[in-house]
């Protein structure tokens, strides 16, 4: 038996599309997302970032030889140096302050679903940590993929959250995905059926945490 990232998703099916299709995407798809629940969702996200930043430097420490140290640490970077920096930028377009965000209280969801990748880094290897992140990595595209598929969607000018869809929809975040899942499917194919069970398990898990980010931007929750 040889395993591939698509045997992941087929085996979380429901929670996967739960996560995909999930009333915050479908409505922000179609312009119709709350702008207070976009900001809340925002700001939350700033929190999620410093800590996928964390995930990175523990991915870091874990990496076995110098390409996997390369990668986690260009991943680190990436996100630090870049990607928090353009989060900021893209806050305060939403009138969303560096102080405010400076001065944010944690929400539940957020503690939940980053210590949850922290913890499985902590206790696993390097193939745990890359699963726990593939929802954020791989699905972010996906949702993408998915708003482009439907009929209901809004594009252009009309859609606040345009640039949103833009940015994970770029081939540069694509071509992101694409290497995470061709980096899974490599290291997938040599794992025992335990094994591949222990990696559903965590994958089911870091799906279910990032529904609950969904829901705690539309719920408003701290
Ligand atoms: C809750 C939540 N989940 C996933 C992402 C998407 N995301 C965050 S960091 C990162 C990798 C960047 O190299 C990606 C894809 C998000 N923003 N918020």
């Amino acid at each position: 038996m040889s395993y591939s990232f698509a045997d992941l998703t087929a085996a979380c099916h429901d929670e996967w599309r739960a996560y995909i299709e999930h009333e915050f995407v479908r409505q922000l798809s179609e312009g119709s997302l709350p702008a207070d629940v976009f900001r809340h969702y925002l700001k939350q996200d700033y929190l999620f970032l410093i800590h996928f930043g964390r995930a990175y430097a523990l991915a870091t420490y874990k990496s076995r030889n110098i390409a996997e140290l390369r990668h986690s640490l260009d991943g680190l970077k990436t996100i630090i140096d870049l990607e928090l920096g353009l989060h900021v930028d893209y806050c305060r377009e939403w009138g969303i302050s560096e102080e405010e965000l400076a001065a944010l209280p944690e929400a539940r969801a957020t503690m939940a679903y980053t210590r949850y990748v922290l913890d499985t880094g902590n206790r696993g290897d390097l193939l745990d940590m890359h699963v726990a992140l593939a929802p954020c990595l791989v699905g972010y595209a996906v949702v993408a993929d998915w708003i482009n598929s439907r009929a209901e969607t809004l594009r252009g000018d009309g859609n606040p959250y345009e640039a949103w869809i833009r940015m994970y929809e770029s081939d540069g975040f694509q071509a992101a995905r694409r290497a995470e899942e061709a980096w899974l499917d490599e290291r997938l194919t040599e794992v025992t059926p335990r094994r591949f069970e222990e990696l559903v398990t965590i994958f089911r898990d870091a799906i279910r945490l990032e529904i609950a980010f969904w829901q705690q931007g539309l719920d408003l929750s701290i």
